[in-house]
């Protein structure tokens, strides 16, 4: 069982419930735009398939990278040959997604077809599991009565309040032409505010949150068509959150189709998944196929602590070319180390599960936006997190497995994999450096590469003007495969 130090606070009570402004309208498109800056992933705003990066060059396009067939955006069919409805497309149309995503054209057939079937997909970080879900739960909906808008008939369970915060944001966008759609955040709330029913078509909560809110009945589970867990295998293996789930599920009809996806599935929790979704299609891919081509993976040998200390704050200039994520063990370091890098005059954020409710929100909201560009964190938000300008993700201390709450020296794969992934998205370019000082560390990342069968190259301190030309120009190349493409 692996056992991240970091786990979400379960069993708080608010419910943040999200309504149209208007329900006989469309949402207006300044409004949707809006909402990903506050709230949901960033791409919808711009669509990936857009991006706007004037400074940067672009060598390859995103079209280019979809016709290819080795590359897990490819596909050959369009969203109309999907069947989806002409409102749902239409929202599509918005965030500018041309074409489906290979995890989108294979999982969307196995989705929607009737009777419904379960499935576990995986595909890998970045490539639109979350539209694969949420465009099957739209094409399920019957809003055709006021009563039916208000009974949730689709439940989806994520691990963090970021990421079931950023998945309404998601739905939000997609979901704007289509009437009468209410959607309901049930994330643990701040001490003092009281929980309001979840009057809605659609749930996106934490596990521990929502069997609070069925037990309190102020959620009605009884309408719930569709339950998904995104980061399954995280959820279904996580210490708590995987009880929470088996309580949450045991509460709601049996006739739900139950839809799991993540990036990674381990063996252990791959069996244990066909449990949880009896008889589901599968989409499963080999571990040396996870690694995502447009993440430059590097090192950078530190001889003490210390040291790892000084070469971040050398970093840090290039931390800021576009946003960046600090991946450390422990709350308290992260805690630890934004002091004193602010102490030094540098701008820095830090979010770990120490913080509480709105205030988290806070400061994911300003990392979204690009107020914050750096920031520091714990495994909290190694998964499903949606910023599609982060360029650069370091991992100051190498993911760890735990064992009885005791560091093993064995590496976290699946935790590396989902925290690299936090650049790269949809195609984009990006750089992750691990951090090595000392025998411990180097064995994992030896380990690691054996593992995903990749390479992870050295970068050569000794000159930093060198090692900030090579990470500039990595970085500024928006599109996977451009370099390591076009130079061979
Ligand atoms: N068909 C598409 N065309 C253009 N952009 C897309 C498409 N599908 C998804 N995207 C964008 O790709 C980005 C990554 O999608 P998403 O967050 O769903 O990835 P994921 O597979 O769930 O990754 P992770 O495993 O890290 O959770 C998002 O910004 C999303 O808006």
């Amino acid at each position: 069982m692996s056992e991240n130090p970091e786990t979400t606070p379960a069993g708080g009570s608010l419910a943040d419930r999200v309504t149209k402004p208007d329900e006989s309208k469309p949402t207006d498109s300044s409004n949707v735009s809006a909402a990903p800056k506050e709230d949901g992933a960033s791409a919808p705003a711009k669509g990936s398939a857009d991006l706007e990066e004037p400074d940067y060059t672009v060598a390859v396009k995103l079209s280019d990278l979809q016709a290819d067939p080795n590359n897990p955006l490819f596909s050959v069919k369009s969203f109309e040959d999907l069947g989806l409805d002409a409102r749902i497309l239409k929202g599509l149309s918005t965030m500018n997604f041309r074409k489906p995503s290979k995890v989108q054209e294979r999982a969307l057939p196995l989705l929607m077809s009737n009777p419904p079937k379960n499935l576990v997909g995986q595909s890998q970080s970045g490539t639109g599991k979350t539209a694969a879900f949420v465009l099957n739960i739209l094409s399920r909906l019957d809003l055709s009565t006021e009563q039916l808008q208000m009974t949730p008939q689709a439940l989806i369970l994520a691990p963090t309040r970021e990421l079931a915060r950023q998945i309404v944001g998601v739905i939000q966008i997609m979901g704007q032409f289509l009437e009468g759609l209410v959607i309901g955040t049930a994330v643990p709330a701040d001490s003092n505010a009281r929980p309001s029913k979840m009057d809605c078509s659609v749930v996106v909560g934490t596990p521990g949150t929502v069997q609070d809110m069925i037990k309190k009945r102020i959620m009605n589970p009884t309408g719930l068509k569709v339950l998904v867990l995104d980061e399954a295998d995280n959820m279904l293996d996580q210490q708590g959150l995987g009880d929470q789930c088996i309580r949450a599920k045991a509460m709601i009809p049996r006739t739900v189709q139950i839809v799991l996806f993540s990036a990674t599935f381990p063996a252990h929790v791959y069996r244990y998944a066909n449990k949880f979704a009896p008889a589901a299609n599968e989409i499963t891919l080999q571990h040396e196929e996870l690694t995502v081509d447009g993440i430059k993976q590097l090192y950078m040998d530190c001889n003490t602590d210390e040291e790892k200390y000084q070469n971040l704050v050398q970093l840090y200039g290039l931390l800021t070319v576009g946003s960046s994520i600090i991946f450390v063990r422990t709350r308290a370091s992260a805690v630890e180390i934004e002091k004193r890098m602010v102490a030094e005059g540098h701008t820095v954020a830090s979010l770990t599960g120490g913080v509480e409710g709105s205030q988290r929100d806070a400061v994911i909201d300003s990392f979204r936006s690009g107020e914050a560009k750096v920031l520091i964190t714990t495994n909290v938000l190694a998964r499903g997190i949606d910023v599609s300008t982060v360029s650069l993700v370091v991992n100051y201390d190498i993911p760890e497995e735990y064992s009885s709450g005791q560091r093993t020296n064995t590496p976290d794969y699946q935790t590396y994999l989902h925290r690299i992934g936090r650049t790269g998205r949809f195609g984009r370019i990006g750089v992750a450096i691990s951090f090595v000082s000392n025998r411990n560390e180097w064995e994992m990342l030896r380990k690691i590469q054996e593992h995903f069968q990749c390479v992870i190259d050295r970068i050569d301190t000794s000159d930093w003007d060198e090692v900030e030309d090579m990470i500039k120009k990595t970085i500024k190349n928006t599109r996977a495969q451009a370099d390591f493409v076009k130079s061979n």
